[in-house]
């Protein structure tokens, strides 16, 4: 067990970028919209630094791109709406778990800890990608980024999901890969833990200093070193 789960009962987790690499696929529901105006594609590396923030604003930052210059109310509304639409039609078949996260899932559901989602993706496409990818058992509360109307860094959905399980924001732990996991963390009164293969905007998420970092979310159910062991191969 990591040291920073003592004494906690629930995690949240973020989604893209944390528990999946969907990159791919949300890359080309971007790529086709632009294609429909058309523009020239964005490609899996840009939509990777403008993951993070939501649907409208991935979208709002792949025409602002490819245009050069802020699309028109009009624009963004459309562009969004075609993006809802094409992801809508494959959310994951190029999605993969990262390396770890089965195993983590599946040692924290049996110490008993309430595992929730706290994710900017729309709530629409949660279910049919958890359930794309085998995941859709281990979640108490999944909270999409229109679920409430405030998203992260806004610490309101944290808040939120401690309160549904009459928790204190100091019994919880946030876990993500982007500066708005950590500030909306950190905002909520949760702990926070970060990971840094994920996608936040080009910047290492350590730079927002969370409470903890693990390079695989499978260190958080690692048995603890045994001090023994290392002295009797000394
Ligand atoms: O949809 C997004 O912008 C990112 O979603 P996340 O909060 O799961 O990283
Ligand atoms: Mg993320």
């Amino acid at each position: 067990m990591h040291p920073i789960l003592n004494d906690i009962r629930l995690i949240s987790f973020d989604l893209d970028g944390t528990l999946v690499d969907s990159v791919p696929d949300l890359a080309a529901a971007v790529d086709k919209v632009l294609e429909e105006i058309p523009l020239p594609p964005a490609g899996e590396d840009k939509v990777s630094r403008w993951v993070g923030n939501g649907s409208l604003k991935l979208v709002e930052r792949a025409l602002t791109d490819a245009l050069g210059s802020s699309p028109s109310q009009q624009h963004l509304e459309q562009g969004h709406s075609r993006f809802l639409y094409h992801y809508g039609q494959d959310v994951g078949s190029r999605t993969r778990l990262f390396p770890g996260v089965v195993e983590a899932l599946e040692g924290l559901s049996a110490q008993g800890l309430h595992l929730t989602l706290v994710t900017n993706k729309p709530q629409a496409f949660i279910q049919p990608l958890l359930a794309s990818l085998g995941l859709e058992g281990y979640f108490a509360l999944c909270l999409g980024g229109d679920a409430l109307p405030q998203k992260k860094p806004d610490p309101a959905p944290l808040l939120h999901v401690a309160d549904h399980f009459g928790l204190s924001p100091s019994a919880c732990l946030m876990v993500g890969d982007s500066r708005h996991d950590v500030a909306a963390g950190r905002a909520a009164g949760f702990r926070t833990l970060a990971v840094p293969y994920g996608y936040n905007h080009g910047e290492p998420v350590s730079d927002s200093r969370p409470d903890a970092l693990v390079d695989s979310l499978a260190e958080l159910v690692a048995p603890a070193a045994n001090p023994f062991s290392a002295r009797s191969r000394a």
